[in-house]
């Protein structure tokens, strides 16, 4: 592992990874690789999750393209330095924001959607001009082997290498120095990867999960909201991390929300949802037996019907739930979808924020005024008006948790900033020491008097102006230099010593 990380660290130090039209190379030898290996990569994602090719493609490969297309099409202007603001004593200057990478980074992936989880840090780590190690969940097993097995055939294999392995290999892999990690994944290992990130000073960006909430406010088209919020549930079989965790909603609404889902859940999945090709199953049987045992004592709405030996879980809803039972106490991530029922917005608000900070946060609403008065009144790492899941789709939004739900962000811009160091650059000349003269020692009152004149006004007079100003303060510092020699100079000084200190007065 120390080997590994230590080829990756001297290929970075080598510079290949920095210039532009590399980035732009790998990443199209990385859309290249999705494009020319899709059979293969639909089939491993099919294989981990149950899912249909077609799924596998809408799901993970859709994203990663456009992913990559944006990172493509922006990477240009995002690389580049951007110009700073100066202020008075710095107005000569080249003054800018150069974004530079962070190094050799570590990204550690969830097995819900392997391909996207671990596939677009990665695109954002290239584009910033980093060397990475990919870790693979290793309970999405086919997923990591050909990652493991395509990558190093289409990436520079010294900038960029795939770990496969459980806890031990990530345990070891975490005892090494990184520039930076993004963990995906569950709180408690969260704590782990910070923990261990910390021994180095290491930044990290987690993606964590939590219990997404979703209000449906009584004034509401509830086809529509019921006809989303079954697909964002019940996709991947619930194991989604923005997937609405549960309902909440006046107690009248319950009955009606029961049956549309139903009725959607039939559209969706026909009458054999077992048969169906859309319907996914659990992950593994820790997980199935993780969901039956949320269901004990439970009023079951719908659904309900399992099967350990396929790990068969049918879309269920549950009512009259009360929020101190077992499945109000943890993120389902399975298709159990429970109903609180509370007497209005204001109990919805109070009902999420007595609770950790989640990751998405749902209302669905006729009145625009009530779905923002709850994005006023809460908090979470996304939030998405009248559907569910959709601003994850979006990459010109930053994608990410926020408290117990996690910390940092990427996709898109974000990705790049997340992998990126801002690095702030002043470019001086070696004139203009009269005026430097004000900050050397010995420091006097009017010294300081100065210098709150010269980095506390604020100046808005345009560039002409500020030429003009320029000019005059370097004429007060030759004035300052031989000390009121000029009659002409000894008004002109007089004039901006009254300026400063009429200024300085009221500051
Ligand atoms: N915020 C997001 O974008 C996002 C996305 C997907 C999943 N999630 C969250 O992740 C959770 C589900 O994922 P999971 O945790 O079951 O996935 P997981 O079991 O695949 O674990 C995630 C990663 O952590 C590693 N890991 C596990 N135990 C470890 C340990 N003791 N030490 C070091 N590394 C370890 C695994 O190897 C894996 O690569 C849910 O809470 C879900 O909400 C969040
Ligand atoms: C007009 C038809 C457009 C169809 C596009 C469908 C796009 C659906 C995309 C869903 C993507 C969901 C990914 C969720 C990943 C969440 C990661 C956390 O677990």
């Amino acid at each position: 592992m120390e080997r590994q990380v230590l080829r990756l660290r001297q290929a970075f130090r080598s510079g290949r990874s920095r210039p532009l039209r590399f980035r732009l190379q790998q990443l199209e030898a990385l859309r290249r690789m999705v494009q020319e290996r899709e059979k293969e990569i639909l089939a491993a994602i099919a294989a981990d999750l149950s899912k249909s090719e077609l799924n596998a493609y809408s799901h993970e490969v859709i994203t990663i393209l456009g992913e990559i297309d944006f990172m493509l099409g922006n990477l240009p202007e995002l690389a580049s330095a951007r110009p700073a603001k100066k202020n008075l004593l710095t107005m000569m200057d080249e003054a800018y924001v150069q974004p530079e990478p962070l190094g050799v980074v570590l990204i550690i992936g969830a097995w819900n959607y392997p391909f996207v989880l671990t596939m677009q840090p990665l695109v954002g780590a290239i584009a910033a001009g980093n060397a990475a190690i990919v870790k693979p969940s290793e309970l999405s097993e086919n997923t990591a082997k050909i990652l493991a097995e395509l990558l190093p055939q289409y990436l520079d294999q010294d900038l960029y290498a795939i770990v496969n392995g459980g806890i031990p290999e990530t345990t070891e892999l975490l005892k090494q120095r990184f520039d930076h990690i993004l963990y995906t994944g569950n709180t408690a290992v969260g704590k782990i990867v910070m923990e261990a990130a910390a021994k180095h000073l290491t930044p990290v960006t987690l993606e964590l999960g939590g219990k997404s909430p979703c209000y449906i406010d009584r004034d509401c088209d509830l086809d529509v909201a019921c006809r989303r919020i079954a697909w964002g549930k019940y996709m991947n079989c619930g194991q989604t991390c923005i997937a609405p965790d549960y309902i909440l909603c006046e107690a009248s609404l319950q009955n009606q929300i029961v049956q549309k889902i139903k009725e959607t859940v039939k559209d969706f999945y026909g009458e054999n949802i077992k048969a169906s090709p859309d319907y996914e199953r659990i992950i593994n049987l820790r997980h199935f037996k993780r969901l039956q045992s949320l269901l004990k004592g439970q009023k079951i709405a719908f659904g309900g019907e399992m099967d350990e030996a396929t790990r068969y879980l049918a879309p269920t809803i549950l009512t009259d739930v009360d929020p101190n039972s077992k499945v109000m106490q943890e993120e389902i991530f399975g298709p159990i979808l429970p109903i609180v029922s509370v007497k209005n917005v204001d109990e919805a608000i109070n009902f999420i924020n007595d609770r950790e900070k989640p990751l998405a946060l749902y209302v669905f609403s006729r009145n625009n005024k009530l779905i923002k008065r709850v994005i006023d009144e809460t908090s979470s790492g996304g939030v998405t008006g009248n559907d569910v899941i959709m601003h994850f789709t979006v990459n010109s939004l930053p994608f990410g948790g926020v408290g117990a739900s996690g910390m940092g962000a990427y996709h898109g811009k974000y990705s790049f900033d997340t992998f990126s160091h801002q690095r702030p650059c002043l470019l001086k000349g070696l004139k203009g020491e009269s005026v430097n003269k004000l900050r050397y020692p010995p420091n006097s009152e009017s010294k300081v008097s100065w210098a709150k004149f010269f980095l506390l006004k604020q100046f808005n007079k345009g560039r002409l102006g500020m030429l003009l100003f320029v000019c005059l303060v370097a004429v007060a510092a030759v004035i300052v230099k031989k000390y009121q020699a000029l009659p002409r100079g000894k008004a002109l000084l007089a004039s901006l010593i009254v300026h400063r200190r009429r200024w300085s007065s009221k500051h």
